[in-house]
């Protein structure tokens, strides 16, 4: 039996209406990710990635076709706290320690002060920043600082995170380690992820279901149902398996390209 369907799309379209005339960005998008599902989206930039997530997001309304998250339209889905977003950018204050960093969404939302206690140890503890609550985000690294925005979106317990680029700025080492924990905190949590990325090993490595897309107009050109094993060490990197998948991806980034005028 396939899971619950989160994010259902149907020949979804935005169009933004710019200064300078309309801007297509997203054109008859299709797709459905389901529950548990690590679905990584992957195209050249300006393709509509981050626009599709704020659609979902309830940031940006499509122009027409349908998309529906949990059944919901995208506004009930944010008014129902459906969905956890953490940015490219860590987007911390840098006047609020780290667990009033987290705590700010908690308190918006009404929890009381010993609900907000509890989830935010919670959350520290699943991105393993347990001991850094009184820090304030300049005493962290890049990578902790993005850790801690992650925690900040784990605190209210969707099920539904919505990635977008966390680890671009980071560098390789950083960025491997994160993967490695994201996935297990992935397992452990058994949420579903959208994640935008430019990176074929970092989609390949992450995910159960990759989305390449076309330049703008963001069409999707291919999705690939990943074949890899749940439990993934860093070096099923270089397996046979891996570099095939990533080999489609590039040649459906390749194909998209090939469309440009
Ligand atoms: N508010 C806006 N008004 C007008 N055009 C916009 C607006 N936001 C985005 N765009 C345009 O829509 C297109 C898609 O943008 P989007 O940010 O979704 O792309 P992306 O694939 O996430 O890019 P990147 O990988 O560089 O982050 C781009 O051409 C962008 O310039």
């Amino acid at each position: 039996m396939q899971a619950p369907s989160v994010v259902s799309a149907k020949d979804l379209c935005l169009t933004y209406q710019a200064n300078d005339g309309p801007v297509r960005a997203l054109s008859d998008v299709n797709l459905d990710v389901r529950k548990g599902d690590f679905v990584s989206f992957i195209g050249p930039s300006g393709c509509g990635k981050t626009t599709f997530l704020r659609v979902i997001a309830d940031l940006e309304k499509s122009t027409s076709g349908e998309i529906s998250i949990n059944g919901m339209t995208p506004e009930e889905a944010r008014k129902a706290r459906a969905y956890g977003y953490v940015f490219q950018a860590p987007a911390l204050y840098p006047w609020r320690t780290i667990e009033n960093n987290i705590a700010l969404p908690l308190e918006i939302m009404g929890y009381s002060s010993a609900d907000r206690t509890r989830r935010i140890a919670e959350a520290l503890d699943l991105v393993s920043l347990t001991g850094f609550e009184k820090k304030f985000p300049w005493q962290l690294s890049g990578g902790m600082q993005q850790r801690a925005s992650i925690a900040r979106a784990l605190a209210f317990d969707a099920d539904l995170l919505l990635m977008d680029e966390p680890f671009g700025a980071l560098d390789e080492i950083v960025r491997d380690h994160l993967n490695e924990e994201l996935l297990k905190l992935w397992a452990r949590t058994n949420k579903t992820i959208c994640f935008v990325t430019h990176s074929i090993p970092e989609a390949v490595y992450l995910s159960t279901k990759i989305v390449v897309m076309s330049p703008r107009p963001g069409r999707v050109t291919d999705v690939i149902d990943s074949p890899l094993p749940a439990e993934r060490p860093l070096d099923i990197r270089d397996t046979p398996e891996f570099l095939e998948i990533a080999h489609r991806v590039r040649e459906g980034l390749r194909t998209g390209h090939s469309h440009e005028v």
